[in-house]
């Protein structure tokens, strides 16, 4: 059974301005050596804060955790944890940026790897949160959030004709 009863999606517009303000949370507490994404998800943030801190070393730790669940409505389930590819060194001076933490269990793999390293994301969970040095928006643990690559536009089913009126 899915811990997701809530939907949250989130638009590029959305998106790019909680980027924008964790870009401003970050240059603070610069300076950075370089920016490391957690793909997939930290790639789209990773572009906007390298873009607006000047950024120009970037790499990626390349990580595997959640899977289609059995109901194939998009929400999604974890298994293990699968490195494809890390990167050298303990993350000192870098600034190392995913979309979210929910469990945490992502956040605490790549703390391992890069101890040093600063983690930010622009979502958090609060059982994710105590593994986050900085986020920009709280969401419930129940809640599934949407980002803006995973959706397309469609037809929206007026509300009283959802409760069959
Ligand atoms: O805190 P956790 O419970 O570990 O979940 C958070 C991770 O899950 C998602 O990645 P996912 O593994 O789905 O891959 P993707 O980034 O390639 O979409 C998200 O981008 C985080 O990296
Ligand atoms: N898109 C998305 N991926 C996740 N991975 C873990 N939690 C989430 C979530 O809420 N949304
Ligand atoms: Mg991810």
């Amino acid at each position: 059974m899915t811990p997701y009863s809530k939907d949250f999606p989130v638009s590029w517009e959305e998106l790019h301005r909680n980027a924008r303000a964790l870009s401003w949370r970050l240059l603070e507490q610069g300076p950075w050596k370089g920016i490391i994404a957690i793909t997939r998800g930290g790639l789209v943030p990773a572009a906007i804060l390298c873009r607006e801190m000047d950024i120009r070393l970037i790499d990626t730790i390349c990580i595997v955790s959640y899977g289609e669940d059995e109901k194939g409505n998009g929400a999604m389930k974890q298994g293990e944890l699968n490195v494809l590819k890390g990167v050298e060194g303990d993350g000192e001076g870098f600034i190392l940026i995913d979309d979210l933490v929910d469990t945490g269990r992502t956040a605490a793999k790549v703390r391992e790897m890069l101890p040093k390293a600063h983690f930010a994301t622009i979502y958090a969970k609060p059982a994710g949160k105590p593994l986050v040095d900085t986020f920009i928006t709280e969401v419930s643990q129940d809640t599934w959030i949407r980002f803006p690559w995973d959706m397309e536009y469609t037809f929206s089913t007026p509300l009283a004709d959802r409760q069959g009126k």
